[in-house]
């Protein structure tokens, strides 16, 4: 597969983007700009929008009122089949894989290199090279997905997701449910797939996966943006942004910490 766009090109930008769901305002005035091999992570607490606004990007909800360009012109996403064909591919938390089906099957699932004649050599060679490509730590590509770790599972949806050529992916959560091993698999595997020339959309509650991998990291709070920062920012004023304080019992225990660390470091001297 090559990289069919140049690294820092624009993607994507949304202006003034407001979703409202009757009394509700979900999200509010929200400017984003995602450009081809960068990692946004997009953050913030319950309820701050983040679900929303991947919904609103996945075509599965509509904007109220703001605009979207994407690859230089204005853009409606109107129902997810068309933000995937456009090149918007969303890699949702329930990963969506068969448990009983094995992982080419899974990878190929509604869109099999040919529908009349599913060629399986050719499904299969192709799966191989993917997940080759990914560094992907597969054991077969005729294991069922039943038997697959959830860090692997993680990595076939996301080389599904890839298969398409997608410019845009977004992933919801991706490190959720794993261990640390499995979570460094994943981060990693993020990497190679903004490596390839994808804009990465990263949803996360992890700070410190946050931090490891995205370029930027966009804030939301209340449904609307807090602050756009590179991954240099420290944990406490990361978590300043999101809960809309630079004092709270957050960011008291985080500087505690910090000074118990520093004590113990001073005493190690
Ligand atoms: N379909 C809907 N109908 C009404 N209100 C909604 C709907 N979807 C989201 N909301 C509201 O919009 C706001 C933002 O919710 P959203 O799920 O986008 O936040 P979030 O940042 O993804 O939170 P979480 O981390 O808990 O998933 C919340 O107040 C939520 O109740």
């Amino acid at each position: 597969m090559t990289r069919s766009h140049q690294p820092g090109e624009l993607l994507l930008r949304l202006r003034g983007v407001t979703k409202q769901f009757g009394a509700v305002t979900a999200l509010q005035d929200i400017e984003l700009d995602i450009h081809a091999g960068e990692v946004v992570a997009l953050v913030g607490d319950n309820g701050a929008g983040k679900s929303t606004l991947v919904k609103v990007l996945a075509g599965v909800h509509q904007p109220t009122t703001g605009t979207i360009e994407y690859l230089g012109q204005p853009a409606t996403f109107d129902s997810p089949g068309k933000a995937l064909e456009m090149g918007i591919a969303t890699v949702f938390q329930d990963l969506a894989l068969c448990e009983n089906l094995d992982v080419v099957a899974n990878l190929f699932l509604g869109h099999e290199v040919n529908p009349w004649a599913l060629d399986e050599v050719q499904m299969e060679v192709r799966a191989w090279t993917l997940l080759r490509e990914l560094a992907a730590r597969i054991p077969s590509v005729r294991e069922p997905i039943a038997s697959l770790s959830g860090g692997q599972r993680q990595t076939v949806a996301i080389a599904r997701s890839l298969l398409l050529d997608p410019k845009i992916i977004m992933l919801d959560e991706p490190t959720a449910a794993l261990g640390v091993a499995q979570t460094a698999e994943v981060l990693n595997l993020i990497e190679r797939v903004r490596d390839r020339g994808h804009g990465v959309i990263l949803i996360s509650h992890n700070m410190e996966d946050v931090r490891a991998v995205a370029d930027r990291i966009v804030v939301l709070r209340l449904g609307r943006n807090n602050g756009t920062f590179n991954a240099n920012i420290s944990h406490q004023e990361l978590v300043a942004a999101i809960t809309g304080a630079s004092e709270n019992s957050v960011s008291r225990r985080a500087a505690r910490k910090l000074e118990t660390a520093d004590q113990i470091g001073e005493a190690l001297q």
